[in-house]
């Protein structure tokens, strides 16, 4: 879908409901992060995004811009403990303060876990985990320091019958849940909810990264039989992070069309131990008579 798509898709959230808020969405150069600060522009959100990469950033920013919203963007790596520090001292100097976090940066590569190297493995937790905590924190400082009240999101995944493939992901999501449900009660004195939105399988441009064999996986991964797409993921997002969903922390929502309960995605193909074949099934003796 298009950024035009995103400025026209309908929304039950109400225009205005992020009048006069301040919303970072990390990764929000592309994909699902794009998606929503699309959305939270229209809710008029004033904006600021973070990635690696400032082409990307900067086309965002010009989109953002176009709908009217007041945005910044910042280069920069949510792994850098230092980076994350300047980028929140950026923020409160540009936009006076912060209300919400939506912490969307992630990603990962396709190996079976018995392959992974250290690096690897290293480099999918530092971003998924540690530089989800670094901003969750950094965050957190801030709202404790003016004594505001603050909201973070963070964009999980549907982990929750492991991840064959990405067992360095699925490790550091199931990190982030747990950390989110421990930090929801440490800081609920601090008036800071904190949430997480676990997709599916929704196509955006991260799905380049994966093989044609891996995608067709990808739509076939839950009981719809198709994969969503990033508003599905903003929707829940910005109602996690809106007041209505004030009375809501440390909770998960599952946008995932079901695939908790069917559907397995194989991010580098089905290996051929799984494959089923019913036809050719050897059945016990007694079962055999049974379906006679
Ligand atoms: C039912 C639920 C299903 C839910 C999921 C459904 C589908 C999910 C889709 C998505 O998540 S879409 C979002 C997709 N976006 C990405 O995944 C981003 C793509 N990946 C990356 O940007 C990078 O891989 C990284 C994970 C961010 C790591 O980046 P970094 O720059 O730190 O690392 P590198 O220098 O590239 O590599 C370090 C180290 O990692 C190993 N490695 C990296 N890539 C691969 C690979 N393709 N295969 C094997 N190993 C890899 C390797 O050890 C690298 O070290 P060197 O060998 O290069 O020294
Ligand atoms: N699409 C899907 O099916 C699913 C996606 N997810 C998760 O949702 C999130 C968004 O994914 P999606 O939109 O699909 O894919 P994208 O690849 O488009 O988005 C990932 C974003 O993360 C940013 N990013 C990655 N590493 C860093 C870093 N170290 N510092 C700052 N920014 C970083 C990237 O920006 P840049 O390149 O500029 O650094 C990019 O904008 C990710 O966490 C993804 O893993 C979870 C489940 C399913």
């Amino acid at each position: 879908m298009s950024d035009d798509d995103f400025a026209q898709r309908p929304t039950a959230l109400r225009e205005g409901a992020f009048a006069g808020k301040v919303v970072l969405v990390s990764g929000g150069g592309s994909g699902i992060g794009r998606a929503a600060a699309i959305l939270f522009a229209r809710l008029w959100a004033r904006l600021v995004l973070c990635g690696r990469d400032a082409g990307k950033l900067e086309s965002a920013g010009t989109c953002l811009a176009r709908l009217g919203a007041d945005v910044s963007t910042h280069a920069m790596s949510i792994r850098s403990p230092e980076a994350v520090e300047t980028l929140f001292a950026e923020v409160v100097d540009r936009h006076g303060g912060l209300d919400l976090l939506v912490n969307n940066a992630g990603g990962q590569f396709a190996q079976a876990s018995i392959d992974i190297r250290p690096k690897g493995w290293n480099a999918v937790v530092d971003t998924n985990l540690n530089g989800t905590f670094y901003m969750m924190q950094a965050a957190a400082r801030h709202w404790r320091d003016v004594a505001r009240p603050g909201c973070i999101v963070n964009v999980v995944a549907a982990i929750w019958r492991g991840m064959p493939q990405v067992a360095h992901t699925c490790a550091a999501r199931a990190g982030v849940v747990f950390l989110s449900k421990t930090v929801a009660t440490e800081w609920a004195p601090l008036n800071i909810r904190v949430n997480c939105v676990a997709p599916g399988t929704i196509r955006t441009e991260g799905f380049g990264n994966y093989s044609r064999e891996a995608r067709a996986s990808f739509s076939q991964a839950n009981p719809t039989l198709r994969t969503g797409d990033a508003w599905d993921i903003a929707q829940a997002i910005a109602y996690l992070g809106s007041d209505t969903a004030g009375f809501i922390t440390g909770e998960t929502l599952n946008v995932d069309g079901g695939s908790q309960n069917w559907g397995d995605p194989w991010f580098l193909g089905r290996p051929e131990y799984f494959e089923l074949n019913y036809a050719e099934a050897r059945l016990p003796e007694n079962l055999e008579v049974q379906v006679q």
